[in-house]
């Protein structure tokens, strides 16, 4: 079971690599290492599991941030509305791909951190507000959905994870909670 020891901190070279592609279909490790890590982010999200296991709140994990240089992904976004289950994203994603975005751009409001990052780093993350992804599943079906707003924020973050790409990287150093017209922000 996947706890925060396993999840690498900043500073790892393994953060910076740009990672593999896997396997399609998905090899049996690949399938239940992509399982383990939806399992971590429901438990960091159960309070009783996340007290138990001392987990940070989790809605997106990147395979290299447990040290495995693979490009996997798992999101767990809860939906903010019970009746619209849809409006939540929870899954495994094998060699994501963002085939297309929106000129819109979008940040959150509270700007983003990382469970790989153990301090505040303050400033907007601006983002595309909505993306096209094309991805495979464990069994090795191809899928490509649309995503906008906070599932599209996330899924971009791991995305990066997979890149080598760090949250604080988009920050501009000058103007850190400057904001351009237009930016969506998302609170
Ligand atoms: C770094 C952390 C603050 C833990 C962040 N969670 C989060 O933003 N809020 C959250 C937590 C919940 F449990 C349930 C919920 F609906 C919202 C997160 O998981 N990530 C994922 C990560 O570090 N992946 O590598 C950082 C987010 C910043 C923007 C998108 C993902
Ligand atoms: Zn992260």
């Amino acid at each position: 079971m996947i706890t925060m020891d396993d999840i690498i901190r900043e500073g790892h070279p393994t953060l910076r690599d740009v990672a593999k592609e896997v396997p399609i279909p998905p090899t049996a490790e690949d399938v239940a290492l992509g399982k383990e890590m939806l399992q971590f982010l429901k438990n960091s999200q159960d309070p009783v599991k996340a007290e138990e296991l001392h987990l940070r709140g989790g809605v997106g994990l990147a395979a290299p941030q447990l040290d495995s240089s693979k490009r996997i992904i798992a999101v767990h976004v809860p939906s903010v509305d019970p009746e619209k289950p849809e409006n939540g994203i929870s899954t495994v994603m094998y060699n994501p791909k963002v085939l297309s975005h929106s000129v819109q751009e979008a940040c959150l409001g509270e700007g983003e951190g990382c469970l790989s990052v153990d301090r505040e780093v303050p400033g907007y993350v601006v983002r595309a507000a909505r993306i096209t992804v094309s991805y495979y599943d464990a069994e090795g079906e191809k899928h490509k959905i649309r995503l906008k707003n906070y599932n599209a924020i996330v899924v971009q973050h791991e995305i990066d994870h997979i890149n080598g790409i760090m949250f604080y990287d988009h920050i501009d150093e000058k103007n850190p909670l400057q904001l351009k017209d237009g930016v969506l922000v998302i609170e």
